[in-house]
């Protein structure tokens, strides 16, 4: 973990216009810079004051799933300027998938499902796994004023494996429809692991799992955090689980793929991005 935070620093310290040679390409890999994107459009006047880099599941630009919204090979900065950075990153994201698998297994306990559910291919078994290296300026938030390090959001997939350096900023927010909201600080944890609840396990599990809404105030300190993101595959089918319904009870949410969903909630999210989705 120390590793990855380390040379998550020694990327984003790169000259901004290296950082940019790797911009984030159509199938959403490699660098977001600070502003491009803006997690709550409705209550932010400006864009998140985060920079951050996109790394998938590995897919040769040969393999035939290549050509498919969301795969592809990564943007890898170069082995000249950042030897070994490669191995790290793609070593963590083999654990952190690892991890998110073993997680899923307790939930699916918890759904009355079996422990194995969440490993079918359609689901965990060959993922949208996506790690993203974060890193937010030392710029003080101002949330009357609509500015944030990151605006209030929920995570979009199934869960997110986030670890954070020791720098306060993230905020959760238990109950997301009572108005006023009420923000309450997640103390930070070195070496732990926050685990985040996205959009579609909620809708799978018709609100057993409500997703958490959460966003970061940044206090004039650098802060950074490193997320891993563990959704279905594209093609796979959101729908409520049997065992989370009853006549008492219908689905809340109507069934969706999850590229829909995830495709909608980038373009929603991302500066420009519906530009570059639309042309696939
Ligand atoms: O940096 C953090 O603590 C939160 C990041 C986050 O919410 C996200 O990337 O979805
Ligand atoms: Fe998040």
């Amino acid at each position: 973990m120390n590793e990855v935070f380390f040379q998550s620093t020694k990327f984003f310290a790169l000259p901004l216009h290296k950082k940019m040679e790797l911009f984030r390409n159509e199938k959403l890999r490699g660098y977001t810079p600070t502003l491009d994107q803006t997690l709550d459009p409705e209550n932010q006047v400006q864009g998140d004051l985060k920079e951050g880099y996109y790394i998938g599941v590995e897919v040769p630009e040969d393999d035939p799933d290549a050509k498919k919204p969301f795969y592809g090979p990564n943007q890898w900065p170069s082995e000249d300027i950042l030897p070994g950075w490669r191995q790290v990153m793609e070593q963590y994201h083999n654990e952190a998938l690892r991890v998110s698998r073993e997680i899923a297994k307790i939930i699916a306990l918890t759904l009355d499902l079996d422990a194995g559910f969440f490993d079918k291919p359609e689901m965990l078994g060959e993922p949208l796994a996506t790690l993203k290296l974060l890193h937010y300026e030392d710029k003080i938030s101002d949330p009357a004023r609509g500015i944030y390090g990151c605006g209030a959001h929920s995570d979009f997939g199934l869960i997110n494996l986030l670890a954070t350096d020791d720098v306060a900023g993230l905020q959760i927010c238990k109950n997301k429809d009572a108005r006023p909201r009420i923000w309450e600080d997640v103390a930070p944890l070195k070496g732990g692991f926050i685990i985040n609840i996205g959009d579609l396990l909620e809708r799978l599990s018709n609100d057993v799992f409500r997703s958490t809404l959460h966003r970061v105030v940044l206090d004039g300190q650098e802060r950074y955090s490193v997320a891993f993101f563990a959704d279905p595959k594209p093609e796979c089918i959101v729908e409520c689980l049997p065992s989370c319904t009853s006549d008492m009870n219908p689905p809340k949410y109507p069934p969706i793929t999850c590229y829909a969903y995830m495709n909608q909630r980038y373009n929603d999210t991302h500066l420009g991005l519906n530009h570059i989705m639309d042309k696939k």
